[in-house]
């Protein structure tokens, strides 16, 4: 069922849903297993499965090193489609411009059809490690827009290389990425809102945002998204703080605020047990909030040990 059916439905509650990303290349999905079972006790009507992009690796050969490509944590369509099989859960697929050409897309999507995966999340996706900026892949889309569209005609039966429509059209729900504290690379919030605008105007359905940690900031977020004609459901990402070295990381990896009360917190904290705590009731301060408010979804991103987001969930739903 489609993430929007599933709001629909929920007539006003607010849902529980997270974000999990594939096993390392090499390493079994049991852990990952052991992870979400505890969770579906808050019956998330849907989970999102993340995508990595290609990494460089220099591999020694002969006394020199050799430079090769490769996907750290392949697997994302075949781990939607076992959970879905195993919990009978909506699983939503991160489908990424980055690494990827369009024709290898479409393939993708056509599986994604084929299992019964009705929700996809269109990415840009990150620079590569190595790189300061993002750089489009020869044949890949150079923006989320322009993913979007692409998804948005299959939805119509248009394929690649095809004049004529086919009759075999998918149905995909698209979700997108916001960014109340703008991305990155955008120049400022108000034309960041634009680029926002541009992808629902291409068909997404509904956004989900970057991590934020002052409720502030997705609150004027949301009203400045309707100002400018947004009347998509956008659904709050929440991240609790785990580790202390978080307190650098997450500015710099994700160009987002934290509030002082926080940082002052964690400061204060004795070692990474306690930072932990303090991110779990964070969290669930931020949330508590965010549920009266009436958002339709709180999406948690756990990537990893999820003890942590079992603590949140169990106090809110
Ligand atoms: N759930 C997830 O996995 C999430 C992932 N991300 C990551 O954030 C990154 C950005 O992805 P998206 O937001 O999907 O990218 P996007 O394509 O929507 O935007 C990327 C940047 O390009 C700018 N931009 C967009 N269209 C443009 C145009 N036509 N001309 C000039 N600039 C334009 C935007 O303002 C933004 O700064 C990705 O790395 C993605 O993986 C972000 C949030 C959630
Ligand atoms: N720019 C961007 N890229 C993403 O892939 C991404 C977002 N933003 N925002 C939404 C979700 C949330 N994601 C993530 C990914 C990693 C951590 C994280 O905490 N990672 C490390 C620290 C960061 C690092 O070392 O690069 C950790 O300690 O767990 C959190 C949320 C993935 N998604």
């Amino acid at each position: 069922m489609k993430v929007t059916d599933h709001i629909k439905k929920a007539n006003g509650e607010t849902l529980f849903s997270f974000e999990i990303v594939p096993p390392v290349k090499g390493k079994n999905i049991q852990q990952l297993y052991d992870n979400i079972d505890p969770l579906m006790e808050f019956n998330p009507p849907f989970i999102d499965v993340t995508t990595s992009r290609e990494e460089y690796v220099y591999i020694k050969k002969s006394g020199l090193l050799d430079k090769q490509i490769t996907r750290m944590r392949p697997g994302t369509v075949g781990i939607c489609a076992s959970l879905k099989h195993k919990y009978n859960v909506d699983t939503v697929p991160h489908v990424l411009c980055g690494g990827f050409t369009k024709e290898e897309t479409e393939y993708m999507l056509v599986d994604c059809q084929y299992l019964g995966i009705d929700n996809i999340m269109a990415l840009r996706g990150d620079a590569m490690r190595e790189e300061q900026y993002f750089t489009p892949t020869k044949g890949g889309h150079p923006y989320a827009a322009s993913l979007v569209s692409q998804i948005q005609n299959l939805n119509t039966g248009k394929y690649l290389h095809d004049d004529t429509p086919m009759e075999n059209n998918a149905n995909f729900c698209i979700g997108v990425a916001g960014y109340p504290e703008k991305h990155l690379e955008a120049p400022s919030l108000q034309s960041d809102l634009k680029r926002l605008k541009e992808k629902v105007d291409a068909g997404a359905d509904y956004v989900v945002t970057q991590m934020f940690f002052d409720n502030q900031k997705y609150f004027q977020f949301v009203e400045a998204a309707k100002e400018i004609g947004i009347n998509v459901p956008i659904i709050p990402g929440i991240k609790p703080i785990a580790v202390k070295r978080h307190l650098q990381l997450l500015p710099q990896v994700f160009k987002i605020d934290l509030p002082q009360d926080l940082i002052d917190a964690v400061d204060g904290c004795e070692n990474n047990k306690a930072v932990r705590q303090v991110g779990i009731e964070w969290a669930i301060q931020q949330s508590k909030e965010l549920k009266e408010a009436g958002v339709p979804v709180l999406h948690y991103y756990s990537m990893g040990k999820s003890d942590n987001v079992y603590s949140i969930a169990k106090t809110l739903f």
